[in-house]
């Protein structure tokens, strides 16, 4: 029986032209232009085009040799690494297993940068530190900035029974420090810039950088543009 109009028009499309149209909606489009232009921004760290202030080669290096010199410090003695949260949580990962002695590992909270370039009220949270009575504690931290999370942070961990208190950070900021008490262990030294990168954020971003970057002007002003105005504190 001689095909049916309709019945060719259904084959010529199933057999010829969906192929090609399912070909041609699979192709694949140039990279970037298939991602939206604000996830881009947002989440590829290379296209964020930030000034780089140490690169992850001289990260790397600068870890090394921090570790380097808590290992000579401390020996094969028992030590119990306090990381202090959110911004530490990539050095934790990169120090301690470049840490010879025995460890153990706990968590404290202090925030007092929420959603700025200015240091607000301290808060800390200590719910989830393991115990610490009678340890030798090395508290660790991404920055020494005005130094008021790190002091208040050694007096909490002397209160709660440490046997002795040090603190590593990756950076100190050249700057004046609100506090008398200095760190123990400094990867960098760096100048008075608001920072990002490995770990350290800005609104809770940017933590996910491999480097670490300069937020200026412009990044904030273009920060801002993409995903709305400055948080309230
Ligand atoms: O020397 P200071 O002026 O006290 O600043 C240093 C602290 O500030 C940052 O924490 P933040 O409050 O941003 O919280 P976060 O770790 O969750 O980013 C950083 O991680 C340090 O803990
Ligand atoms: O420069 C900084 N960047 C991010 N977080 C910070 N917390 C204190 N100083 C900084």
């Amino acid at each position: 029986m001689p095909e049916s109009i309709l019945a060719a028009s259904h084959r010529f499309f199933n057999q010829l032209v969906q192929p090609w149209g399912n070909m041609l909606r699979c192709r694949r489009v140039p990279w970037p232009a298939r991602i939206p232009p604000d996830i881009t921004a947002f989440s590829h760290p290379r296209l964020l085009n930030m000034k780089t202030l140490l690169d992850e080669q001289q990260l790397e290096r600068g870890v090394s040799e921090l570790a380097q010199r808590i290992n000579d410090h401390y020996g094969s003695r028992p030590l119990t690494v306090v990381a202090v949260m959110t911004g530490s949580l990539i050095l934790l990962a990169d120090l301690i297993r470049r840490l010879n002695m025995p460890i153990r590992v706990g968590v404290v909270q202090a925030s007092s940068y929420r959603g700025g370039t200015r240091s607000g009220e301290l808060l800390v949270n200590a719910a989830m530190l393991i115990n610490i009575r009678d340890r030798e504690v090395l508290l660790i931290d991404d920055i020494f900035d005005t130094g008021r999370t790190l002091e208040r942070l050694l007096e909490d961990m002397r209160q709660m029974g440490a046997q002795d208190v040090k603190s590593a950070v990756l950076l100190q900021k050249n700057r004046q420090h609100d506090v008398q008490v200095r760190p123990d262990f400094v990867a960098f030294e760096i100048p008075d810039e608001f920072v990002v990168g490995y770990g350290l954020d800005y609104e809770d971003m940017y933590r996910n950088l491999p480097y670490l970057g300069v937020l200026e002007q412009a990044d904030l002003d273009r920060h801002h543009a993409l995903h709305g105005p400055a948080i309230d504190r």
